[in-house]
């Protein structure tokens, strides 16, 4: 018995598509209202739902369909969703697969096609149930420990690691957005004699100048307005275990003659407090500045470089590295081939090719979620290069020996990406494969 539901504001194509799919299905039933969804879903026991994006005339932002979408999931979680959507609205389906719908079927759609995804999107409903999945929507995480990376300089690097990982030496990692550096210090934290001891990961880029220090260190109830109760810093956080101090070229000068004092002294004072608490923490720093230049210009101290990389990781940009990019773009096609149910499973030859020689100006960042992309929209059994995007950009790294030539390309990349999104930064960020806060500091830095 499988049960299909269709819901559309069109009744033309809600009867072609019954018409057709319910010579494969058991019951097929069509709704033109989507208020009516909730009723339906808790009463119809419906194996797949093919849901439309824009119910409203003229708006085709897709958002109802965003918000349909999570009441069906919130009221049956295994149920697959499948959308319909125009031509146009890929981004859309891609975002919306990437929060819970299992496929997506393009308008006008072909007949065939629309039956092998309405059947997968049974099977997998199949499968769901035969796991016994609770009820509450769980997303599969994707995050995993796992390095790759068979070049020489990665090989070089966790030579490092597995030599200086059991040292409490102070470690300082320098690359660019999205190369690993994050990755990195939790593999050396877990393959430290703290690994059973917290990590505390403190992103320096997106915290305000005002509240460093109270992040950090702690504060103590009433030590300004906002502080309505003591609360213990990050530092006190990792005590016994390991302290990630990421994009540590933020931090403002008078903030680092007091983060050397905690590191020569071993112990910090909560904001509004006088008395020190010794900790035991290990420190690992990371940043994607040019810290030495940052030095010489005095916006460094020089002490305290030099008390935080007593031993430094470079890590190479990907493209420097070009013997990494097929398994890592394997890698993450097996994670999300997996995540999204999809069929694909290898990378074909002519593809392979393009992407080693793609600039990458995301690093991995970026790879791993044109690869994620690519998967959701691919049609074969092999990722092709129509699958991925590289219109846009550089395909062939320029000479990048002077760097206001990358920061020019830099700067033209972002205005562009800008431009394709309308200034919407959350999502020319994740297309560049940067954090937010990452792009709106380039944003400020070129004046853009
Ligand atoms: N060698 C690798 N193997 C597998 N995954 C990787 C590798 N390097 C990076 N990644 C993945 O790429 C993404 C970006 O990595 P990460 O956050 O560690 O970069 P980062 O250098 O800390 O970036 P940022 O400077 O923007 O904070 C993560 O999802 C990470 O899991």
């Amino acid at each position: 018995m499988s049960k299909l539901l269709i819901i559309d504001d069109d009744v033309d194509v809600l009867s072609a598509a019954k018409l057709f799919l319910k010579r494969h299905f058991s019951q097929v039933d069509i709704e033109k209202n989507p208020e009516r969804i909730p009723f339906l879903i808790n009463n119809g026991q419906y194996d797949v739902v093919l849901l439309d994006m824009n119910f409203t005339r003229d708006v085709n932002t897709g958002k109802e369909g965003f918000e349909w979408l999570d009441r069906i999931l919130d009221i049956d979680p295994n149920i697959s969703v499948v959308l319909f959507t125009a031509y146009g609205d890929v981004e859309m389906a891609v975002r919306a697969i990437k929060v819970g719908a299992v496929d997506f079927v393009l308008k006008p759609w072909e007949n065939t096609k629309l039956l092998e995804t309405m059947q997968s999107a049974y099977e997998i409903r199949q499968e769901k149930l035969g796991e016994k999945l609770p009820v509450t929507n769980t997303k599969k995480s994707t995050s995993s420990t796992q390095i790759i990376g068979s070049s020489q300089a990665m090989l070089k690097i966790f030579e490092t690691i597995e030599r200086v990982a059991n040292t409490d030496a102070n470690i300082l990692i320098l690359g660019e957005n999205g190369t690993g550096k994050d990755l990195i210090a939790r593999l050396i934290h877990e393959k430290s004699n703290r690994a059973e001891m917290p990590f505390v990961h403190s992103d320096l880029g997106a915290i305000s100048e005002t509240l460093f220090e109270s992040e950090l260190f702690g504060h103590v109830k009433g030590a300004f307005t906002d502080a309505r109760e003591d609360r213990a810093g990050r530092f006190e956080e990792a005590n016994g275990g390991t302290i990630f101090l990421d994009e540590i070229g933020n931090i403002p000068l008078p903030l680092q003659a007091k983060l050397l004092t905690v590191l020569q002294n071993r112990n910090v004072t909560k904001v509004g407090s006088n008395k020190p608490k010794n900790i035991d923490i290990r420190l690992i720093c990371a940043t994607n500045e040019p810290i030495y230049d940052r030095v010489g210009q005095r916006t460094f101290r020089q002490d305290l470089l030099y008390r935080i990389n007593t031993i430094e990781i470079k890590l190479p940009p990907l493209r420097e590295r070009p013997e990494d990019i097929i398994p890592l773009a394997e890698h993450f096609l097996k994670i999300y081939r997996k995540k999204y149910n999809r069929p694909v499973n290898s990378i074909s030859a002519n593809l392979a090719k393009q992407l080693q020689r793609y600039h990458w100006a995301g690093n991995v960042r970026e790879l791993q979620h044109a690869v994620e992309r690519a998967v959701i929209l691919s049609q074969g059994a092999a990722l092709q290069p129509e699958d991925f995007f590289f219109e846009a950009r550089q395909e062939t790294a320029p000479s990048f020996d002077q760097t206001y030539q990358l920061e020019e390309v830099e700067k033209m990349l972002i205005i562009k990406t800008l431009k394709k999104f309308n200034g919407n930064i959350t999502e020319a960020a994740r297309e560049m494969g940067l954090t937010r806060q990452a792009l709106y500091r380039r944003v400020e830095k070129y004046g853009i």
